[in-house]
């Protein structure tokens, strides 16, 4: 008898540990310009302008930076259950989590996924105050909503095939005849809710928010270089090859990584195909041929099990800096490069 897969509805909400949470305030709310609808002196609830549940962005101070947790919420309390019983049935990690343990957030569930990565499930939420036509408040990127989670992993495809069972499609790949490098997935209708990218994993890569327009990036841009702030810009701004996607990366004060993102497209369709890119399409990851920043590939966040504690690294065997040469401006790079 197969056990039920938990009706996934979207990514929807992501807890990151801050070193310094009023630096962190300062960048995420008085620079990006997220709402803070929640606050106290050891966490910060954020969400965007164009968001109905209480939050999407936990950030709680602690003493090392990491990734406490990925949420999707699910379609139904009962989908709460399943995604228990699913994971249980895997031999994996899962904890039940009381309603309340995050503001805002009903009961859920907890797990540890295949890759080593804190996920949750949780369908009931509070809402939050309607702010998508209170243009009185918007300020910096105007962020309007979380849109997906981007982690690093060793074996991109075993990831993709563990969310497939989860009931996840397809929307975009980068691979080879050897290699799949990386894989874009979905639940909401929309390019993804979760992204693989090879490497040393488990650690978050990004967390995306969709901004309204190309031009609210363009202004974050403009708003950091006039603070003197611009270290924090890492990639782009550009357009993606994958996802076709006006995007920009920021570096937040702990390192974390966010994508501000807007102009994808539809999937929702029931005979979605896929699109696959040559990992040697220098257009794949900028549409316009841009470097990616080596930055880019290395460096993500620490993920922390459901114990709290840093989840060790495991190496690719192969990755797709090492692969790919010409946009990225590198020349071959060797695994003991990269491991350097
Ligand atoms: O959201 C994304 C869409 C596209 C890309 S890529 O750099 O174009 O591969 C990266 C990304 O996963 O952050
Ligand atoms: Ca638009
Ligand atoms: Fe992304």
């Amino acid at each position: 008898m197969p056990v039920p897969v938990p009706d996934v509805v979207r990514a929807a909400d992501a807890e990151l540990v801050v070193t310094d949470l009023r630096r962190s305030r300062w960048f995420w709310v008085d620079v990006l310009g997220f709402v803070p609808i929640e606050e106290d002196d050891e966490v910060v609830y954020l969400r965007g302008y164009e968001e109905f549940l209480h939050h999407s962005l936990v950030l709680r101070q602690g003493a090392r930076a990491g990734l406490r947790r990925l949420a999707y919420r699910v379609r139904t309390p009962q989908d709460v259950g399943r995604a228990a019983d699913f994971f249980a049935a895997e031999g994996l990690p899962v904890q039940e989590v009381p309603a309340g343990a995050t503001r805002g957030i009903g009961e859920a569930v907890r797990v540890e996924d295949p890759l080593g990565f804190p996920v949750e499930f949780f369908h009931a939420a509070e809402r939050g105050p309607r702010l998508v036509q209170r243009y009185e408040l918007r300020r910096g990127a105007e962020p309007s909503r979380i849109d997906h989670f981007n982690v690093m992993t060793p074996d991109v495809r075993a990831a993709h095939d563990f969310y497939a069972r989860l009931g996840f499609s397809t929307s975009e790949t980068i691979e080879d005849d050897e290699n799949l490098y990386a894989a874009w997935m979905f639940r909401k209708p929309t390019v993804h809710d979760i992204a693989f990218t090879g490497g040393a994993g488990p650690r978050l890569h990004h967390i995306a928010f969709f901004v309204p327009e190309s031009h609210h990036i363009l202004r974050i841009c403009d708003i950091l270089g006039s603070l003197g702030e611009h270290p924090h810009i890492e990639r782009g701004p550009g357009r993606h090859g994958v996802s076709n996607a006006f995007y920009l990366y920021l570096r937040d004060p702990d390192g974390h990584r966010l994508e501000l993102y807007t102009s994808d497209y539809y999937t929702g369709d029931p005979d979605h195909e896929t699109y696959r890119w040559d990992v040697h399409d220098p257009r794949r990851r900028d549409f316009w041929g841009h470097d990616v920043v080596s930055s880019w590939y290395r460096e993500g966040s620490t993920a922390l099990g459901l114990d709290g504690r840093p989840k060790p690294l495991v190496h690719p065997a192969a990755s797709e800096e090492t692969v790919h040469v010409g946009a990225d401006g590198l020349g071959v790079v060797t695994e003991a490069q990269l491991r350097s």
